[in-house]
């Protein structure tokens, strides 16, 4: 019999990522055993039958609801997943800081900054710990390029290049999913994709301080589904075209408050590259670069001598990078991207446990959705921004 304490978990919205945060879930009992907890799947919510059966009967819920209001009802559910599409986020996430329960959200924390503003001072004020899904940074490679860009190994820091190039929507073909209205996505690629970019640029480097920014929408048509889907696949489409009312473009130039300089771009169109993330941080005795496509990896040059072996060292992740040894035992077997998101599930759960709000949180989400509206407005006047600066009550640089 297990002396694990049980933890009452609810998920709102079975797609994409309401799935994947019920797995990450399983997986925290195993993978991080010196929390003393054994995650309990007891309600998901969705308004999709299809959702609904697949909750009890593939994921291992205890029961499914059609309303996200009678999941949060339950005294039984401790902590919840919010996994809606944008526009509900802010509302869910407030109901969830009334019922008290702490939450893990996925990002964009709403369709406006206002919106994250308000549900981050809510879930401060309510004194509740949350979380929010900015994955890539859990990723070891990632974890072990902070420490290398925080601790002086590449000299002073002087710029970092950033790009996030998708193909999920480079086929005109592609249905017109919710991620492309205004009213239930807010912007396009800018919170879809790039907040992840400038969260990482962050995370390495420090706080985004001002911005200028491009953007533009190069397919702006396309069918309209005659059936859901999950994430970006499954719908069917017909005859019916509607319009796209987002970016699927955008290039940044960014100024970092302790001087360094950032250029970022990312697309959901582009043909060829199919989840190229990039990141690259350089300083005056050497650079470190990552790509999502080989998450394992990263390269690595700290040396200045110009000899005739010089150039990158591409070494592969190991035990002294970040989490990697809770899903390996054997160097050179990878993991992957359903890893970042039990690494996420861990993190938050230690929050509960501790009391402890550990990064990134709800005021990591409110300072993406502050970049995300700067990039949005400099698009639109073709200006300089400055990104309002927040005071994260978190561990934001931990
Ligand atoms: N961190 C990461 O790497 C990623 C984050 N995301 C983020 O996760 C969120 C969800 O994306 P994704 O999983 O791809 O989306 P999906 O479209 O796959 O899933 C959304 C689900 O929400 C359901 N839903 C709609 N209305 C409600 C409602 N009122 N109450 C409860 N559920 C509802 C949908 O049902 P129906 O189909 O009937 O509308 C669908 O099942 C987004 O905010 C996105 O930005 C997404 C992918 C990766
Ligand atoms: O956060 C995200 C990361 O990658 C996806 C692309 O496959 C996005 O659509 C998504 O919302």
């Amino acid at each position: 019999m297990t002396t694990k304490k049980s933890i009452g978990v609810g998920v709102i919205s079975l797609g994409w990522m309401g799935r994947l945060h019920a797995r990450a879930y399983r997986s925290v009992g195993e993978r991080f055993p010196e929390l003393g907890i054994e995650p309990r799947l007891v309600a998901a919510a969705d308004p999709l039958e299809e959702a609904q059966r697949a909750a009890t009967e593939d994921l291992g819920f205890e029961r499914a609801h059609a309303s996200y209001r009678e999941l949060l009802a339950d005294p039984s559910i401790e902590v919840v997943s919010i996994c809606a599409p944008n526009y509900l986020h802010a509302e869910i996430a407030l109901a969830a800081v009334e019922a008290g329960k702490p939450f893990w959200i996925e990002k964009p924390m709403g369709v406006s900054a206002e919106q994250a503003r308000s549900v981050a001072r809510a879930a401060q004020a309510a004194g509740l710990v949350t979380a929010v899904g900015f994955n890539y940074r859990h990723t070891p490679a990632i974890e072990y390029m902070r420490e290398l860009a925080r601790t002086g190994a590449l000299g002073r820091l002087t710029n970092v290049r950033v790009w996030l190039i998708a193909d999920y929507n480079s086929s005109p073909l592609s249905p017109l999913t919710w991620r492309a209205s205004r009213d239930r996505a807010g912007a396009g690629v800018v919170p879809d994709l790039m907040s992840h970019g400038a969260d990482l640029a962050q995370y390495v480097v420090g706080r985004i301080a001002s911005v200028t920014a491009m953007t533009d929408t190069f397919i702006t048509e396309r069918p309209v589904p005659t059936t859901t889907g999950v994430g970006h696949s499954g719908f069917e489409i017909g005859e019916e075209t509607g319009p796209v009312e987002n970016e699927d473009y955008v290039a940044m130039l960014v100024r970092f408050d302790n001087g360094v300089l950032g250029t970022l771009e990312s697309s959901r169109v582009s043909v060829g590259p199919r989840a190229e993330y990039v990141v690259e941080v350089y300083g005056t005795n050497g650079s470190a670069r990552w790509n999502f496509e080989r998450l394992n990896e990263l390269e690595v040059c700290t040396t200045v001598d110009g000899g005739p072996t010089h150039g990158y060292t591409r070494a592969m992740a190991n035990p002294a990078w970040g989490e990697w040894s809770r899903y390996q035992p054997a160097i050179g077997t990878s993991m992957g991207f359903d890893d970042l998101k039990s690494i996420e599930a861990a993190q938050f759960l230690r929050s509960v446990l501790t009391g402890e709000q550990l990064a990134p949180s709800a005021a990591d989400a409110w300072c993406a959705a502050e970049v995300d509206e700067a990039v949005v407005a400099s698009a639109a006047d073709g200006r300089w921004h400055d990104v309002p600066h927040i005071e994260l009550p978190t561990t934001f640089n931990r």
